[in-house]
């Protein structure tokens, strides 16, 4: 196979050669403008997205949804100001082939949307897309009504035959490998005959804050959705059919993808500011602040938005991360650079994210020195005095940026494939040198 040389590039990570002191301007959350397109093209009139992320997994999502006969256009949004994306909901169409790339939120909420087409529509992805557990999505689909080939596995590559509608109803599935099944079922479940009832019967449920980010935009939208917070019964969600309104939104930005330029104010004893930080959101980045408080940070919302300081001192910590998995990669980054040893637990399910997480950072952290072993669902992180090498990303965007995490503090750490960030976060390499004033 020919090997692509952005796969195999070095990046110098930049050493920092003080304390940071930066305001750094993040773009727009994936989590977020991934659901307002899908609800956006299930909406029954336009709606316009501003300050939308323009990255890998979110160009893959407008691009599928254009597939399928929704129009999404360049503009300005209302009141002119700011880029937006204007989405025209139309009637949903296969034939179409959707390229998933390796998002789980596209490999995710479309199969269902797909359902909804009156055509066929081919999935694919990846290679790594046809590890990732879809079965949640395919055999719930299958029970509320629709058909779908696939080889037998529960996962990519696959074809939704739609037939114009869903009957939707009750469906029980385990989710305890991703959250993303139950978002992806509630976000359609509007549009379905019955609406959707999702009963998730696995012993454990990552990642519920992004289940709840699912609820707090349909709501938002117009849905009716009854959950356990809301009184209902534990474990089960249910939303009512009805039309989708069309929202003039603004996203707030991906306080995941802030997590690595916070860290550099940890790491450095410097300070960092990220504008337009939400006083209350759903996104788990917010977790940070408490987070990267107890590893010696402090932290304050103002006009200016979050300032986030560091002492000039790291601790370990011990830490449940299963609401918010998709930060372990940066903090155990900055576990490797502290002066006490941490254990994250709860994150089994990382084993089955954009790479297997939980071995990449113990190897890749090792091979610079590290002292990390595995543990069934998490890691223990004893620091130890690192030295430079080659961080590989295993087309992971979270382990390119912990590796640019452990470079400000190590000497002669060279990130492979810093490109994959595209993922989420085109800008990285331009925002980390902007930070440090290089
Ligand atoms: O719904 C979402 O937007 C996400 C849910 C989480 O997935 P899992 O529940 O599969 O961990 C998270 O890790 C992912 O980055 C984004
Ligand atoms: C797990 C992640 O992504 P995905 O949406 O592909 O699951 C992530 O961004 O950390």
């Amino acid at each position: 196979m020919p090997v692509n040389p952005a796969h195999t590039a070095l990046w110098p990570a930049p050493t920092a050669s003080g304390a940071v002191d930066a305001t750094v301007h993040v773009p727009g959350s994936k989590s977020v403008t991934n659901r307002s397109l899908v609800l956006a093209a299930l909406a029954s009139e336009p709606g316009w997205l501003r300050r939308p992320l323009r990255s890998r997994d979110t160009l893959l999502m407008a691009e599928a949804l254009r597939a399928m006969g929704i129009g999404i256009e360049e503009g300005v949004g209302p009141d002119g100001t700011g880029e937006a994306w204007r989405v025209l909901p139309a009637g949903l169409r296969g034939p179409a082939t959707v390229d998933v790339g390796n998002a789980g939120t596209v490999m995710r909420f479309l199969p269902p949307v797909a359902a909804l087409a009156d055509g066929p529509v081919r999935f694919d992805g990846d290679p790594r897309s046809y590890e990732r557990p879809l079965h949640g999505v395919i055999d719930a689909l299958r029970v509320l009504g629709a058909r779908i080939d696939d080889d037998g596995r529960g996962a990519l590559p696959l074809t939704v035959h739609g037939g114009g509608a869903l009957d939707g109803g009750p469906v029980e599935i385990d989710a305890s490998s991703s959250s993303q099944f139950v978002s992806a079922l509630l976000l359609s479940g509007p549009r379905f005959n019955q609406g959707v009832e999702v009963r998730h019967t696995g012993a454990t449920l990552p990642s519920v804050p992004h289940i709840r980010m699912t609820v707090d935009m349909l709501r938002a939208v117009g849905a009716q959705v009854d959950t356990p917070e809301s009184g209902g019964e534990p474990n089960v969600w249910r939303v009512t059919p009805g039309a989708l309104l069309g929202r003039d939104l603004t996203i707030e930005p991906d306080l995941s993808n802030a997590q690595p330029f916070l860290a550099a104010a940890l790491v450095t004893g410097g300070r960092v500011t990220v504008p337009d930080w939400p006083a209350r959101t759903t996104q788990p980045g917010d977790r940070l602040r408490e987070i990267f408080t107890e590893m010696g940070g402090s932290c304050e919302l103002t006009d200016l938005g979050l300032v986030f300081t560091g002492s000039g001192s790291v601790h370990g910590v011990d830490v449940d991360l299963g609401d918010v998995g998709e930060l372990t990669p940066g903090i155990a980054a900055v576990a490797a650079l502290a002066d006490s040893p941490s254990t994250l637990r709860g994150v089994a399910h990382l084993r089955l994210h954009e790479t297997d997480r939980l071995a990449a950072l113990t190897k890749e952290i090792n091979e610079l020195g590290g002292d990390v072993t595995e543990t069934a669902d998490g890691l223990h992180i004893r620091p130890r005095r690192l030295h430079g090498g080659i961080f590989h990303t295993y087309d992971d965007h979270r382990m390119a940026t912990a590796g640019a995490i452990i470079g400000l503090a190590v000497e002669g750490v060279q990130v492979e494939n810093v490109a994959t960030t595209a993922k989420t976060l085109p800008d990285f390499p331009d925002l980390w040198t902007g930070m440090l004033g290089i």
